[in-house]
Order: C-alpha cells, then sequence, then structure tokens
C-alpha cells in the first residue's frame, strides 16, 4: 500500500507539461509493429499501460529500442509469442492488440490481465472479431487464448461508442481483404484512423443514419513513418481542474492533444465558468495540439447529456469532483460505461464524495451532485486499484477545506507517471504517507 494525503493548496498555478497521450501511444506501437520496416516515435508516454503494449508487440515479433526522447520500432510479420502477453491493467492493450493479432494466420496467443482488467467484458471484442473468421478459447474475460485465421470483412453496428473497439476492428481489417464497416451512435476518438492515415492506409468517416460510420479503404498496408505523440488531455485535466477549484489560480499547459473526440472535459469546465484560452494551435502527426490555459472563476452547476459522455469519458470521475465545488445541482448522464472500467467508476467516485461531505444521488447510469460552492474535504479515498479513482481525489483534496487521504496511490503509474512531482511543481500540497 501507499497513502497518499492532499491538502488545501492556496497558492496553485504556473506552467506545466504533461506526458505523451496513452491513446496515441498504444496505437503508434501497434501500427509501427505491424508495418514492415523502421518507424520512430517521440513523446511516448512510458506508463505501465503503454509499457504492456510495448512487451507485448516485442513478443509477437517487433524489435524496439528506446530511451526516454525517442523509440525506433523495427515492425514486421507477427508470430506466436512463447508466453503469455500480459496486458496487466490496460483495456486498451488487450483489445487493440487482439484486433491486430487476429488476422495473422497460424498465430496463437493468450492474452492475460491482473485483476481489475481480468473482470472486464472482451465479449465487445472477441465476438465482432469472430464474425471475422478469428477463434478464441474463452470468450468474455482474461486469460483469453487467440488462434489467428484468415479473415473476412466486417460490417459492425456497435450499440455503445468505443474506440477501443472501433480501433480493434480496423487494425483486424488491415488484414483482411473484405469490405470493413463500423458504425457508432456518437463518434469516439479517431486517433486509430488519424494514425492510420499517418501511416498511409485508406480510411473515411461520415455521419449515416445509424450514426458515425468508418470505412477502411482498399490501400491497407502500413509505411512506416515517424510519430510525435501530444500530451495527454486526461492528464492535463487535473492541472485543469486544480486551476478551475483553487480561487486565484491559473495554468497553462502547453503541447496537449485537442482532438474534438478528447475535449468534454475542458468544454464541461467551460461552460460551468471556468476560463479556458486555447493558444498556438497547430498539426503534430495529424493531431491538433494547442497550449491550454485554465483560469479559476465562480463555477455554475452542469448537465451532461449522454452524447457529451465519449469525448469525457475518462475524466467523468474528475468532473464530479469539479461539480461538487459548484453552486447548486448537476446532473451527469449516460454513464454506464464507467461500470465497466478499472473499477465501477460511478459507484467509487459516490462514495469517496460522500466521504468528503459532498450530497451525491448515484442513479443506475447517472449521477446528481449537490455542489455548495465549497467542499468539507477530511475524508478517506478508497482508489480501487484505479489511476483515475486516484488523482480525481487528490485533486479535490487541493481545493478542499481539509486535507484528503487515499489508501493507495500505486495505480497513478498506470497513466501519469510524474503526477505528484507536476502537481508538486505548480504548488500542490500531495505526500505520501508510507
Ligand atoms: O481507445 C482508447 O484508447 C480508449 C478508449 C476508451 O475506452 P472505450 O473504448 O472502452 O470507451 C477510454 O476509456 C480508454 O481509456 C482509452
Ligand atoms: C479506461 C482506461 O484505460 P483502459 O481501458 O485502457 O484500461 C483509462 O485510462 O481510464
Amino acid at each position: 500500500m501507499s497513502a497518499w494525503r492532499s491538502s488545501p493548496s492556496p497558492q496553485f498555478g504556473g506552467r506545466a507539461t504533461v506526458p505523451g497521450d496513452k491513446s496515441i501511444s498504444h496505437r503508434a506501437l501497434i501500427l509501427s509493429a505491424m508495418a514492415e520496416g523502421e518507424s520512430r516515435i517521440r513523446g511516448l508516454l512510458t506508463s505501465e499501460d503503454v509499457m504492456a503494449t510495448a512487451k507485448a508487440v516485442e513478443a509477437l515479433g517487433a524489435r524496439i529500442e528506446g530511451n526516454g526522447s525517442e523509440w525506433r520500432v523495427e515492425g514486421g510479420p507477427w508470430t506466436s509469442p512463447e508466453d503469455p502477453l500480459d496486458c496487466g491493467n490496460s483495456g486498451t492493450s488487450a483489445r487493440l492488440l487482439m484486433g491486430a493479432a487476429a488476422g495473422v494466420e497460424g498465430l496463437r496467443a493468450t492474452f492475460t490481465g491482473d485483476a481489475s482488467l481480468s473482470r472486464r467484458p472482451m465479449h465487445r471484442i472477441t465476438e465482432p472479431l469472430s464474425r471475422m473468421g478469428a477463434r478464441f478459447d474463452g470468450a468474455d474475460h482474461l486469460p483469453i487464448t487467440l488462434h489467428g485465421q484468415r479473415l473476412g470483412g466486417i460490417d459492425h453496428v456497435g450499440r455503445v461508442a468505443s474506440a477501443q473497439v472501433k480501433t480493434a476492428l480496423l487494425f483486424a481489417g488491415l488484414r483482411s481483404k473484405g469490405p470493413v464497416r463500423i458504425v457508432e451512435p456518437v463518434p469516439s476518438r479517431d486517433h486509430g484512423e488519424v494514425m492510420l492515415l499517418q501511416f498511409g492506409v485508406e480510411v473515411d468517416a461520415e455521419p449515416c443514419p445509424e450514426g458515425w460510420c468508418v470505412r477502411l479503404g482498399n490501400q491497407r498496408s502500413l509505411r512506416p513513418t515517424d510519430i510525435h505523440v501530444p500530451g495527454d488531455p486526461s492528464s492535463a485535466a487535473f492541472l485543469w481542474a486544480a486551476a478551475a477549484i483553487i480561487h486565484g489560480a491559473s495554468v497553462t499547459t502547453p503541447g496537449v492533444c485537442i482532438n474534438a473526440g478528447r475535449t468534454g472535459f475542458l468544454e464541461a469546465i467551460e461552460r460551468m465558468g471556468a476560463r479556458v484560452e486555447i493558444d498556438a494551435e497547430r498539426i503534430q502527426s495529424g493531431e491538433p495540439v494547442a497550449d491550454v490555459t485554465v483560469s479559476h472563476d465562480r463555477l455554475e452547476p452542469i448537465h451532461l447529456a449522454p452524447d457529451q459522455v465519449p469525448s469525457t469519458i475518462d475524466e467523468i470521475p474528475l468532473l464530479a469532483c469539479v461539480a461538487s465545488f459548484a453552486d447548486g445541482e448537476s446532473h451527469l448522464e449516460g454513464l454506464g460505461e464507467l461500470r465497466h472500467k478499472e473499477s465501477d467508476r460511478l459507484g467509487a467516485v459516490a462514495a469517496g464524495l460522500t466521504a468528503n461531505g459532498v450530497s451525491v444521488f448515484p442513479e443506475a447510469d447517472a449521477l446528481r451532485i449537490l455542489g455548495r460552492g465549497k467542499v468539507r474535504g477530511g475524508g478517506m479515498v478508497l482508489a480501487h486499484g484505479d489511476h483515475r479513482i486516484a488523482m480525481a481525489f487528490l485533486t479535490l483534496g487541493l481545493g478542499a477545506r481539509q486535507p484528503v487521504t487515499l489508501d493507495d496511490g500505486r495505480s497513478i503509474a498506470v497513466s501519469f507517471p510524474g503526477f505528484a512531482e507536476v502537481m508538486r511543481s505548480l504548488g500542490a500540497q500531495l505526500e505520501e504517507l508510507e
């Protein structure tokens, strides 16, 4: 166990860089490993989740050489790994790798994960991949053994927007010749599509009667390339949230990805009253990037509608914490997917807020939060081994009246190694207790 305490931090603010985007880092490693020849990746996130993907693609046949600033990946044919592929805590690793490997004829690979990942649903991937022709021992929960096969195309109409499902099917489609069409009710993050274009693959997307439709074209072979990963908005969100809840605070995060599939949190806190400034917009490896400044102002409550959830998905626990500082009742709807993440995030958020004196009313797939303009704090929060829960409540503690204690902060390394150092550099009072 590694308990943490975060205490009121009235002097919070400044400028800080956040590590590379997790979603883009996974995709850069997997596509580089599939493309024959050398690709280079700058700005790769070196968190536990992304390193699980790096180890897995090495075990599948890629050669990786890396240091902090630049990674070289020599891609080529994939072969059966000797040992099970341990995806640790990472849903993205398990789902995207199953898709990428499904069309390698004769390949056999067993996917494993930690206790949390082994509870998460995999049927959403194994079912459509089976329709394409792949075979699996196991269906909904890891461990699952994949038997790669010659694949046909797929026409997949998803009930929920999931970038992991969409990207897994697109990656599987790279090794198939049939038509590949994936429909989502609303668009999820499109980093897979953006990066496929960088690797020279034809992919297009447009609205269709069922929602949002993504198609692979006929040009499906990957050309090695160089990728520069931008800063992760899901990590920058903790800095932005602290600025939004601490009187007089202002934070600038340079070089953060502002892809529309990821800006839900920023838009939400702006609608609540925080001041948001977007500067130096540019395109980096196909992704929109900017320097983002968030400054404190009085916060109004928010209504988050179901179609706004996909672009806010990993920041919902943090948004619930920010909403606790608003004056009035916030309503966050369409949160069913939160029950299938690293923990039951709906339950964990409701318990954490209650422990800190916030009135919260959880519903089956929604949260009502009664903000009173300030938060008492003083509570003990259980992270449930979930990095987003851990960082959201340590952030809440910076703006609360009394310190917040967290049972265990080890999960933070899953997505944001260096979280405590970055937050302290801005004036956060954060201490590890044991
Ligand atoms: O594709 C991705 O990189 C991700 C997609 C989202 O999951 P879902 O596809 O399950 O919504 C998100 O929660 C996860 O952190 C990363
Ligand atoms: C849900 C997350 O990641 P994954 O699905 O890759 O475990 C997350 O990072 O919040």
